[in-house]
């Protein structure tokens, strides 16, 4: 079942063409790693398809099952301070539906399953902005799947974290996409990992580059230099 489709999406920055017809789909289920050079404006398209960014021609469209999406954007680690807990932030995925949710049974059980299906139990009550970056992302991505267990929309999650933490938020990710059948369209520049995970590739330049199964993407030309200047 396909749960969102994107029919020539373009978008222009001050003139600059930053996407041009970018075509491609997603399904229940599928686990789709959004690769690209710096700049090639993968950030600039989940924005658009999480609504961040309005400026843009062509059409996409969700099913209508899909009420929200869980969004996780880039990381910049200047986030001021805030006083809220791990439990707390993973919560306010709820106001994605709305402003002051009413907390049904099935959200409830959707918080408690991430909590501990990604091990946050030990977090709970500890400060948001005193955990470790790894800890931070984590909790984003329950976060972002207490919005939406059906799609998360994740950029660079893993981005500066060491080994072991973005190892770790791999298998978190793995899980909920096994387990739930999450479908997950997540932004990588960790080439070698994303294609153990993923089974699909969306390769952009400003222009589409490539969309298609991971094990026919990994025999292109565009893979290969992708490789050569490891991005
Ligand atoms: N709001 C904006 N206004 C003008 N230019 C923008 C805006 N947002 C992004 N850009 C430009 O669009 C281009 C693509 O940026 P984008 O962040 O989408 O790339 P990216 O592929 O995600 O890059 P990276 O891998 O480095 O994160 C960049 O040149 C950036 O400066």
């Amino acid at each position: 079942m396909t749960i969102l489709n994107v029919n020539n999406l373009s978008v222009k920055f001050d003139n600059s063409q930053i996407l041009k017809d970018i075509t491609f789909h997603l399904s229940r289920g599928q686990y789709l790693a959004v690769v690209g050079p710096n700049g090639a404006g993968k950030s600039t398209l989940v924005k658009t398809l999480v609504r961040e960014n309005r400026h843009f021609e062509g059409v996409f469209s969700f099913d209508k099952s899909i009420k929200t999406t869980g969004y996780v954007a880039q990381q910049n680690n200047d986030g001021s301070y805030f006083p809220a807990t791990a439990k707390e932030v993973i919560i306010s995925g709820l106001c994605r539906h709305h402003l002051l949710p009413f907390v049904s049974k099935s959200d409830r059980t959707r918080i408690n399953t991430v909590i501990e299906e990604l091990e946050l139990e030990d977090l709970l009550d500890k400060g948001y902005f005193n955990l470790s970056g790894g800890q931070k992302r984590a909790v984003l991505i329950a976060r972002a799947f207490v919005a939406s267990d059906k799609l998360l929309i994740l950029d660079e999650p893993t981005a500066g974290l060491d080994v072991t933490s973005q190892s770790r938020l791999y298998s978190c990710i793995r899980k909920l996409n096994d387990k739930f059948k999450t479908s997950i369209l997540m932004i990588s520049h960790d080439l070698e990992r994303i294609i153990k995970e993923a089974d699909s590739v969306l390769c952009i330049e400003h222009e589409l580059k490539f969309f298609g199964k991971t094990e026919d993407f990994i025999k292109t030309e565009t893979f290969k230099s992708l490789m050569e200047h490891h991005v």
